[in-house]
């Protein structure tokens, strides 16, 4: 029998057909790209099944882009009189609501070519940028205030928790320039500001072969075309995930064909770009959630039951939070008169617009099924709810959440379902009357010494006095109920816990 979703009345997800829509689209991809991988490129697309075409000079874009997809803009062979087209080719898409796709190669080795995409980015109108660890490094370190980017410089991610600085790069980037960052390497990593991913396909010998990554750029941006159809199922950081896994997966099928011979392996490559199929992608993929610390920073829970049951007010109040600053949300519907069905399902849904209009993480408490059935960021679960690996089998990439309490229960969890972790009760609290007893922000150090390494906030009781030492003890973030919900004024206590977490950070 299969499972039923109670909220989906039997309803279900359409099926994700990535390649076939893609195929079947067959969209224009207008290439202005560098002299060394335009036939590389040209090929890689119709193995895909898009349509290439390379474009010169702004009076032949101009009749070509009514008819595009995507507009690639690879600065490869960068010369200074390409400038003025690249910008006078971003308008036009602007124009035509072409998405365009940036691919900043170099940009990390020369303080010109850095200008340049710089410069392209402020237009504001990148859809996706793409680009190895040491451009998309580059590029944040030249937009980003210093102390956060030397924080994302140390090996380690912020605060200890063990994220690739990769992936805290490209979310931070997504968020800075809006729009989704992907930064390739041993292992890639998709931000869309929102979420974060890592796809780790692919084989050494793609970096033996010039143009392999100048093809991704081509095909990412190939890939817009299929979005829309998946939209309300998949958000466009998971979409872009599994392009990079195809992408990657037709690289470890070539080299299974060729051997590590980067000649043969060109041939194999385009034969698999050609051949792989929405099955082998759905079925192969290792696509993996990632929570990185800035996504935990403040992170606001709220229910019915939080707010005197009232809908509206709930509403506000997230709403407010959101616009102070608060990082994620957490729906947490529980206790005696709270909504339940039709009703909890429609809140969820309005809440989740809220969210999703102020970049917030959201997520789920408890209900696997509700999440599921608004396709939220992820779920939050105790020891005593649904065992991790179920939780992971039904929901996917999204970002599943622990709670842990004690060195015991870290024993028995089996962490590598889950992204991240909520620990405590920090302090004593009123907003769960069946909370354990506190156990002081020492548990958190405590549990990081016995191993635990995922991004973990503390929780239970805390409020703007007692926050601290939480950070100082090896918490990302700090997870709060009443000291917002229950404030005068929601924004301005959203606002000072983030500033609180942000002077905090090492
Ligand atoms: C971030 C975070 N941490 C811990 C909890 C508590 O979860 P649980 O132990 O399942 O208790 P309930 O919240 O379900 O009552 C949480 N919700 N969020
Ligand atoms: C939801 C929850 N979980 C806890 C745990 O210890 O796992 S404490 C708690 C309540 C947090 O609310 P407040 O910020 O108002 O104290
Ligand atoms: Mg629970």
């Amino acid at each position: 029998m299969t499972y039923e979703n109670p909220y989906m009345k039997g309803r279900t997800w359409p099926e994700l057909n990535i390649l076939e829509t893609l195929r079947q689209r067959n969209p224009l991809v207008i290439c202005i790209t560098n002299d060394v991988v335009r036939t590389f490129t040209a090929n890689g697309l119709l193995a895909i099944g898009a349509s290439p075409v390379m474009s010169e000079c702004s009076e032949d874009l101009k009749d070509l882009i009514v008819h595009a997809s995507a507009l690639l803009i690879n600065i490869g062979t960068l010369t200074p009189d390409k400038v003025s087209y690249y910008k006078e080719a971003i308008k036009l898409a602007k124009t035509h609501e072409v998405p365009v796709v940036l691919d900043p190669v170099g940009c990390h080795a020369g303080a010109y070519r850095l200008s340049v995409v710089l410069d392209l980015i402020k237009t504001g109108n990148i859809s996706l940028l793409r680009g190895n660890q040491s451009e998309i490094k580059a590029i944040y370190d030249a937009l980003s205030p210093d102390d956060t980017a030397n924080n994302s410089t140390t090996g380690k991610g912020v605060d200890g928790a063990q994220v690739e600085d990769s992936a805290v790069i490209a979310y931070r980037l997504a968020r800075l320039i809006n729009c989704p960052v992907v930064t390739t390497g041993e292992e890639d990593y998709i931000s869309d500001g929102i979420r974060v991913f890592a796809v780790p396909h692919g084989h050494s010998v793609m970096t033996a072969v010039t143009g392999t990554g100048c093809l991704l750029g081509a095909v990412l941006a190939a890939f817009f075309s299929a979005y829309y159809p998946c939209k309300d199922s998949v958000s466009i950081g998971e979409f872009l995930a599994y392009a990079l896994a195809y992408y990657g997966l037709a690289g470890e099928s070539a080299v299974q064909v060729s051997g590590v011979k980067p000649g043969s392996f060109s041939t194999a490559f385009m034969d698999a770009l050609y051949t792989l199929d929405d099955a082998v992608l759905m079925a192969e993929n290792r696509i993996r959630p990632v929570v990185v610390p800035d996504q935990l920073q403040v992170y606001f829970i709220g229910g019915t039951q939080d707010v005197g049951l009232n809908e509206n007010r709930l509403l506000s109040v997230v709403e407010e939070a959101c616009r102070g600053g608060v990082t994620c949300f957490q729906f947490r519907e529980k206790g005696m008169g709270t909504l339940e069905g039709q009703q909890k399902l429609e809140l969820a849904q309005q809440l989740q617009q809220i969210c999703a209009k102020y970049n917030v993480l959201y997520i789920i408490n408890d209900d696997v099924d509700l999440a599921v059935a608004v396709n939220a960021d992820g779920v939050h679960v105790g020891q005593e709810d649904m065992r991790l690996e179920e939780v992971r089998n039904l929901v996917g990439h999204k970002a599943v959440g622990i709670s842990i309490h004690s060195i015991e229960e870290l024993h028995k969890t089996v962490v590598v379902y889950a992204d991240c972790v909520g620990v405590g009760p920090m302090y004593a609290t009123s907003s769960k009357p069946d909370a354990q007893e506190p156990c002081g922000p020492n548990r958190i150090s405590e549990l990081q010494a016995e191993g635990l390494t995922l991004p973990c906030v503390g929780i239970g009781g805390i409020t703007l006095d007692n926050a601290k030492p939480i950070l100082e003890a090896g918490a990302c973030g700090v997870a709060i109920i009443s000291a917002i919900a229950h404030a005068d004024n929601p924004y301005e206590a959203a606002q000072q816990f983030k500033h609180l977490v942000d002077r905090a950070q090492p």
